[in-house]
């Protein structure tokens, strides 16, 4: 009997230690189809997909209830292995490339093909070569596939992120008897231009039959994609949509359960005309997002952006005045000069800096979320401690009574302070990150993709926070980000930046032509000569 629906996963339920994360949950996802999964910060949609994929941390955490089908057969998958002979196959968030090896060994990596050659033929199996032609071939056969026009032979260091991206599809849909293909967050390490790149080449990979099942929390995506759409809230199921029955203000709704609506900012506020930051002819060495000679100049109390598509240099900015990368060139910081590539001292003067790297620079992922949110306030300045002469202390008292006001206040959710924060949601943890900077009590705050993969909902209390510490606090904060309308809704200027270069500064309220153009490396007297 031919059956409606590649996958059925019926009535699944999972606690972790009796914290119940999933409650008789059902997602259906027919052949062919674009599936989108969606949900606040912790709703669940992770921790189904470990169940999908037979991850270790299902089965070392007392397994799950419910029963999984694959092309109408019930299935035990026991791991991410089994899944993949099934058919199901995982396009990660965070890339799982060899940098030094070639795009063609990276999509065959473990799948080799190998051939026969005169040694092999007397000696055996061990012994056949690598058949490097066909491999090329096959790699190449889908770059085409996805209609990437980059060189099968040439090495993954240094590539922009967005082909890495495609590298990891081309992967994927390599492999011979891939049925459904899971995107976890694809497009949120993407800038808006890529992300359409991306969002069309799943379109064409649906149309071959493939079908994919898609979590984002880019919402406008799902409208603009999806054939269905199942929304999860607190380990539920909210409902199942047909997405051309709904839009994004439905699902937000849906999702969070009240109305959220973010715009662009409007009139700046009255901002001094002090320099605080002034960068001078900056250079930063980051692989990928390389800094080839900045000036700007950022005012005290301002909320600055900056922009531009991935690869391009905007995150190299922050990261080489924190000293993360090597850097050249000279910053002044309230007229004083800002000692490059030493971080304790940028720390230790004012600055914090939330990453948009949250796994390698951002968190100690074995330890509590109240350790993690004092952290580097504890190192670089002492606080948090009780001063018994000889020695100190760690203030429990005050470090529990803070961290459980940042957690209210930024909605963190969490079984208690002291949780580990390997064991919260990826959205969660982004908010402990941004609660650590905000600990620092920073003069100035470098914040890079502060939303990233993080819900509507959690996405507006954010922006919303980082606007109260700017007027209040008078905190000046520079933010870097993919997402253009998270920027436009509360930045003061934004600066967009192309090949490692300055392209030109813009208002929130500019149109989003300019904008557009700026991204794609045209210089703002040009856009102003075609205005005229
Ligand atoms: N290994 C674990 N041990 C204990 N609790 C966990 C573990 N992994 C996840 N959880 C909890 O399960 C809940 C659901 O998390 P999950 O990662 O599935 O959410 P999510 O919808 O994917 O969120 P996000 O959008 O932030 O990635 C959260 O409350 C989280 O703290």
């Amino acid at each position: 009997m031919e059956c409606d629906y590649l996958l059925e996963m019926k009535n699944i339920s999972k606690n972790y230690s009796g914290n119940q994360v999933l409650k008789d949950v059902e997602l259906k996802v027919k052949p062919g189809e674009i599936h989108c999964l969606v949900g606040e910060n912790g709703a669940g949609k992770s921790t189904l997909m470990n169940i999908l994929f037979g991850m270790g941390v299902i089965h070392n955490t007392g397994g799950f209830e419910g029963e999984v089908y694959f092309e109408g057969e019930k299935v035990d998958v026991k791991s991410p292995k089994e899944a993949m002979q099934l058919g199901i196959g995982m396009v990660h968030q965070e890339f799982m490339l060899i940098p030094e090896f070639t795009i063609t060994e990276n999509i065959k990596l473990n799948r080799e093909i190998l051939k026969d050659n005169l040694v092999s033929r007397a000696l055996g199996e061990k012994l056949k070569t690598v058949d490097f032609k066909r491999m090329n071939k096959d790699a190449r056969k889908a770059l085409d596939t996805l209609e990437i026009n980059i060189d099968e032979w040439i090495k993954v260091a240094g590539l922009p992120v967005g082909h890495m991206q495609f590298i990891e599809i081309a992967r994927e849909i390599d492999k011979q008897n891939v049925k459904l293909l899971v995107f976890d967050e694809p497009t949120a390490v993407l800038a808006e231009s890529e992300a359409k790149n991306l969002l069309t080449a799943m379109k064409k990979i649906a149309n071959s039959g493939i079908a994919i099942l898609f979590i984002t929390h880019r919402l406008d995506e799902v409208i603009s994609i999806a054939d269905n759409v199942t929304i999860l809230r607190d380990g539920v199921r909210v409902c199942n949509k047909r997405a051309e029955e709904t839009d994004v203000g439905e699902l937000a709704e849906l999702m969070v359960g009240r109305k959220i609506d973010i715009q662009n900012k409007q009139a700046s506020k009255n901002i001094s005309q002090e320099i605080i930051l002034d960068i001078k002819n900056l250079y930063v060495d980051m692989p990928g997002e390389r800094v080839k000679g900045i000036d700007l100049q950022i005012r005290k109390g301002e909320i600055f952006g900056i922009g531009g598509l991935a690869g391009q240099g905007k995150i190299g900015l922050a990261n080489g005045i924190m000293g993360l990368y090597p850097s050249k060139g000279e910053v002044l910081y309230n007229g004083e000069e800002l000692n490059l590539n030493d971080t304790k001292n940028t720390l230790k003067k004012g600055f914090a800096f939330v990453s948009e790297n949250r796994k390698n620079v951002g968190l100690i992922l074995d330890e509590s979320i109240e350790l993690n949110m004092i952290f580097t306030a504890l190192n670089i300045k002492e606080q948090f401690l009780i001063n018994l002469g000889l020695f100190k202390l760690k203030n429990f008292t005050k470090i529990k009574k803070y961290s459980m006001k940042r957690i209210k206040e930024l909605d963190i959710r969490c079984t208690s302070s002291r949780q580990h924060v390997g064991r919260l949601s990826g959205g969660n943890q982004q908010k402990v990150c941004i609660a650590r900077a905000l600990t620092q009590e920073p003069d100035v705050l470098f914040v890079s993709e502060p939303t990233r993969g993080i819900d509507i909902g959690a996405k507006k209390l954010v922006l919303d926070l980082l606007l109260k510490l700017n007027e209040e606090l008078g905190m000046t904060i520079i933010m870097t980000s993919s997402e253009l309308a998270e920027v436009r809704s509360i930045a003061d200027r934004i600066a967009i930046i192309s090949e490692g270069k300055l392209a030109g500064i813009l208002k929130p309220s500019d149109t989003n032509k300019k904008f557009g153009l700026l991204m794609s490396g045209i210089p703002l007297n040009k856009i102003m000569e075609e205005e005229a």
